[in-house]
């Protein structure tokens, strides 16, 4: 890839600090470098999308900003706080800020719904079994599943069930960030619109910032606010979808405006935009 392009934050975000600010990080495993002196930043109330082609290292930098693997060398700021000098309270408090979805759900099969929703609060919080329930309940409800979910088990859910009670536990801490890895792969196209539709709501009404990795051409002119490209072991490409559909790169071009890209309708974004008004959050 040789087309750069990285346009300026527009007014409202250099108006604000990224939620998470990542410079020149390098993730190795063995001698394979993933990713290289990669940067990003991700600012409050933004849903970003964050694809590239497979294998290219998106769920690893996923992972590198959740602390799950290590990063050989470079900087991560997670709420302004450099993630290598916190302690290991202020990194709880950290990680108890961001929600995850990891692509396919990884629901714990021998947990109910109700369960797997109060994993993250039995680990992070001191609470009474009869709160939990109740806070559980309230995610259900918020993720727009019926109150008879919370007893069932993941082997009975549809595939937007299963993702819509992965995404209430991602959410039953009340974080500030969501990463989604792929939250709408296998899901059919009515089912994965009505996901997208409640990401955005989500983020509309609790101002979240969400990290979304995806191949799902629909979700990123749907929802996404701002799209980063994994390529060359970078980010190579940042940019609205507009900006997308003007890139001269050969991989981005053939992403946004091949074959399975001539449907779409390159006014939709702009068009939602107007619809919904500026989103303003965090
Ligand atoms: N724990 C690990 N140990 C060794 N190699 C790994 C590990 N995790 C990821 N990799 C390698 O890093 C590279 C990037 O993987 P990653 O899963 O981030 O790709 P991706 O862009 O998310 O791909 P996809 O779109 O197919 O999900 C791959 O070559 C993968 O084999």
């Amino acid at each position: 890839m040789s087309d750069v392009v990285n346009p300026a934050p527009d007014q409202a975000q250099r108006s604000r600090e990224p939620v998470i600010s990542v410079r020149d990080v390098t993730v190795s495993f063995g001698s394979q470098t993933v990713l290289d002196k990669l940067c990003l930043d991700i600012f409050p109330g933004e849903i970003l999308g964050f694809i590239g082609p497979s294998g290219s290292g998106k769920s690893v930098l996923m992972r590198t900003i959740l602390g799950l693997n290590r990063k050989a060398s470079g900087e991560i700021r997670i709420f302004g706080r450099n993630i290598d000098n916190v302690t290991e309270t202020e990194k709880m408090a950290i990680d108890m800020r961001m929600g995850v979805l990891f692509q396919h759900g990884a629901l714990f099969s021998s947990l109910n719904v109700l369960e797997n929703i109060q994993v993250p609060m039995r680990e992070y919080l001191d609470l009474s079994p009869k709160l939990m329930d109740e806070l559980a309940r309230l995610k259900i409800d918020l993720v727009g599943l019926t109150p008879d979910t919370a007893e069932k088990f993941p082997s009975e859910l549809s595939g937007g069930m299963i993702k819509r009670a992965a995404l209430a536990r991602a959410l039953a801490l009340d974080p500030d960030v969501v990463f989604l890895d792929e939250p709408t792969s296998g899901l059919d196209p009515i089912g994965a619109a009505e996901f997208d539709d409640l990401i955005a709501n989500l983020r509309d009404t609790m101002g979240l910032t969400v990290y979304m990795v995806t191949h799902d051409l629909d979700s990123l002119f749907a929802v996404c606010d701002r799209i980063a490209v994994l390529g060359k072991k970078r980010v190579l490409v940042e940019g609205t979808i507009e900006d997308m559909l003007t890139v001269d790169d050969p991989w981005v071009k053939s992403y946004f405006r091949g074959k399975r890209a001539r449907q779409i309708d390159p006014a939709a974004p702009t068009r939602r935009r107007a619809e919904t008004g500026p989103r303003q959050a965090g």
